[in-house]
């Protein structure tokens, strides 16, 4: 297989750019493209026309190490409701013993969310919003017994599709049962 340098990676990439499943900012995580053969250890990222585009991806770090240590709270956390002595008091246990609570708090901080957008507040407290978001809907995801994962891998999925596309192919194939 082919290796590139970075430069020729981007080069590729941008010529990838009509199927969208790569981008510039896609290129900083993943480190080779190979066309045509998949090699052992590469994911399929997406179909960018007739070529199919299989990339390794390098781990990013941070995010996933963030994502899955909270994970691995909110799981805990779960777990000591069984033994209700132990621990210290949890808004997560609040929340996992009460779908009501969890359902309107989720509503309520997608709510705030877009309120930023509509009344145009400031990058701090947007980014504050989003982290009470994904809180709380991590703590559903736990709730249902499910993996954070479970949704990196929908959306991994998705690469390959626009989401016109996506809607437009539902439609087509709802008036064919028609
Ligand atoms: N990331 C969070 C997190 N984000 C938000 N919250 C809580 O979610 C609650 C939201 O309730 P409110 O809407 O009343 O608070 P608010 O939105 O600030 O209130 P307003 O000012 O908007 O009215 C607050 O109590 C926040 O502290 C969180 N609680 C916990 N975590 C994580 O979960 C871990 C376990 O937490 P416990 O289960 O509490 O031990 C923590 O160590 C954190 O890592």
């Amino acid at each position: 297989m082919e290796k590139l340098s970075l430069g020729a990676i981007y080069g590729q990439v941008n010529k990838l750019q009509p199927g969208k499943p790569c981008t510039k900012a896609h290129a900083t995580v993943f480190v080779i493209i190979s066309i045509k053969r998949r090699p052992p250890d590469y994911t399929i990222i997406g179909c960018c026309y007739t070529t199919f585009c299989f990339v390794k991806v390098k781990e990013n770090n941070l995010a996933l190490t963030t994502l899955y240590s909270l994970e691995s709270t909110l799981a805990q956390r779960k777990e000591e409701l069984s033994a209700p002595q132990e621990g210290k008091p949890s808004w997560t246990k609040h929340l996992l013993l009460d779908d009501k609570l969890l359902c309107s708090k989720i509503r309520e901080e997608a709510d705030e969310f877009c309120r930023i957008l509509e009344e145009n507040e400031d990058e701090s407290r947007t980014v504050s919003e989003m982290a009470d978001v994904l809180y709380h809907e991590m703590v559903l995801l736990t709730c249902r017994g499910l993996k954070f994962e479970e949704v990196l891998e929908v959306l991994r999925r998705r690469f390959s599709q626009s989401g016109v596309e996506e809607k437009n192919s539902r439609k087509a194939k709802m008036s064919s049962d028609e």
